[in-house]
């Protein structure tokens, strides 16, 4: 017999304190900033940048770091197609706490499939899902190669490496884009203020 819970036995629980009251005791919006792209093209060095400029800024946040989560929550799980499903379909629900909590989460993962982002920003109707594509160049990403996992992907070493020879969906319709401008890659800082801005503009840095 299965061990799974009967869903029909499973009973919503509320609590007397709501995410509106969190928000206004944190005078912010509780959110998810989600960092996707390439390795190597600066998903953890922004959310790093982020944090600190969130943080000096008087806001409350908190990164959920691929590498990171893979020693702990996520250390059963691998690089197949169905283990990253798994991989983003977890840090999605957790990000989900994270926001409820009244935190800016900022989640920097590849997160390589499309449907998989996807299936994560429908957990947040109500457009508090700021998907962030670092749209850096391979050949950027592979020269940076700080872990030489390009170098062991490129000799074999490593099968199934993203954006050699497993495949990367960039974003159709994410909310900021950072790129390169004029050949000349946006400081760590840069990258920072683009996505205060962006947040700042809808108000997620203040109090509804
Ligand atoms: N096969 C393969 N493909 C891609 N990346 C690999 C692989 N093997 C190990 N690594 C290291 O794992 C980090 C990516 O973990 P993520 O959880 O972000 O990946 S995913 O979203 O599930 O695709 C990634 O970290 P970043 O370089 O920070 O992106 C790599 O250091
Ligand atoms: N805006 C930037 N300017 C200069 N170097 C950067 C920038 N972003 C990332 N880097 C460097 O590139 C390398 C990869 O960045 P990282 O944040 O680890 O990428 P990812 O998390 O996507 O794998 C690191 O050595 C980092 O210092």
């Amino acid at each position: 017999m299965s061990t799974l819970g009967n869903p029909a036995n499973i009973f919503w629980h509320e609590c007397p304190v709501g995410k509106a009251e969190r928000e206004k005791l944190l005078n912010q919006q509780g959110c998810v900033v989600w960092i996707t792209g390439l390795s190597g093209s600066g998903k953890s060095t922004l959310a790093c940048s982020l944090g600190r400029e969130l943080h000096t800024r008087g806001n409350l946040s908190y990164v959920l770091d691929g590498d990171n989560l893979r020693h702990g929550l996520n250390k059963n799980l691998g690089f197949s197609a169905e283990d990253r499903t798994e991989n983003i379909r977890r840090v999605g629900e957790v990000s989900k706490l994270f926001a409820d909590a009244g935190l800016i989460c900022i989640a920097s993962l590849i997160s390589p499939y499309r449907k998989d982002r996807d299936a994560c920003r429908a957990l947040f109707p109500d457009k508090s899902f700021i998907e962030v594509f670092m749209n850096m160049p391979l050949e950027l990403c592979e020269g940076r190669d700080p872990k030489g996992l390009y170098k062991l992907a490129r000799t074999g070493k490593i099968k199934g490496f993203t954006g050699i020879d497993d495949p990367y969906e960039p974003p159709l319709n994410c909310e900021i884009e950072i790129q390169q401008k004029d050949g000349v890659v946006p400081t760590p800082h840069e990258m920072a203020g683009q996505v205060v801005s962006y947040m700042e503009g809808r108000g997620f840095l203040k109090a509804q």
